[in-house]
């Protein structure tokens, strides 16, 4: 049975944007088989940027701890429920190795680095840490190489981050090409890897299926074609870990709507 950890981490400087990312982790959680999830602690403290241009990294810092702890020694795919995205950092770390393949499925890129960043908010720079590179208190070393990653359904990019990918020449899989699924497997496929890990930012969705999210981008991908893309992929690689972020609800009510949405991607990673 797979396991799942949530883990109600928030990365900006906003309290209102910080409860809502709870709620939406409270309101996951609530919907999640108890005997196999665990709740991790909500980390309260407002936590420092000890002048790196990274918000509450010393708090980040803490929770990574907090998250590698919790999936590490497990024999099964674990999939840790966000919070916000940065919750991937702790994640991947105990699964990471060099026969592995990052499929990032957002509608941001989240390759920033702390110097680059229009946010200092870190969900917008946890891929480019995966990759081993950002600040040093927080990235994964030794990295995950840029051609063993795939971004899909990206569609907002900032300079910095179009550079990485023209650079390294990584593989971005438009929105559009996600209704076919065979498109996102051969795209991992050719990375050479023989496991994946899949991580899902709500906002990847269009925004008709999908409102609870703090940056919705329009032109999104149908959760349809996201729920058979997963599982596609998975017929060919075994799944090493995911992650599942992002939600923030405005209100109970609205949290509501968008729950059914969240459990049919919960039952791709599952
Ligand atoms: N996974 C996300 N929601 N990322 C949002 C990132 C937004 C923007 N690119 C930033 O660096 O701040």
């Amino acid at each position: 049975m797979t396991r799942f950890i949530v883990a109600p981490q928030w990365q900006g400087s906003s309290s209102s944007r910080a409860m809502q990312l709870i709620d939406g982790a409270e309101a996951i959680a609530g919907d999640l088989p108890r005997s196999s999830t665990t709740v991790l602690d909500v980390p309260t403290e407002a936590g420092d940027a000890q002048g790196t241009g990274v918000h509450r990294l010393s708090a980040l810092v803490r929770m990574r701890e907090r998250i590698e702890d919790a999936v590490r020694g497990s024999d099964e795919a674990t999939v840790v429920v966000g919070g916000d995205c940065g919750v991937a950092l702790g994640s991947l770390t105990p699964v990471a190795g060099d026969d592995l393949a990052v499929v990032w499925i957002d509608a941001h890129a989240d390759l920033n680095t702390p110097e680059t960043s229009p946010s200092g908010a870190f969900h917008g720079m946890v891929l480019r840490a995966i990759t081993g590179e950002g600040e040093s208190l927080l990235r994964l070393e030794p990295g995950i190489p840029p051609a063993r990653l795939v971004l899909a359904g990206t569609r907002s990019l900032d300079a910095e981050e179009q550079r990485f990918i023209a650079h390294h020449g990584v593989r971005v899989v438009a929105p559009s090409e996600m209704a076919d699924p065979d498109v996102l497997a051969d795209a991992v496929i050719a990375t050479g890897a023989t496991r994946v890990y899949v991580h899902v930012d709500l906002d990847v969705l269009d925004p008709a299926e999908m409102a609870g999210v703090a940056l919705p981008e329009p032109f999104g991908v149908r959760t349809v074609d996201v729920v058979a893309s997963i599982r596609r992929l998975r017929e060919r690689l075994p799944l090493a870990g995911a992650t599942l972020t992002e939600f923030s609800p405005s209100s109970p009510e609205a949290a509501i709507d968008d729950l059914g949405t969240i459990l049919r991607l919960v039952g791709a990673l599952a």
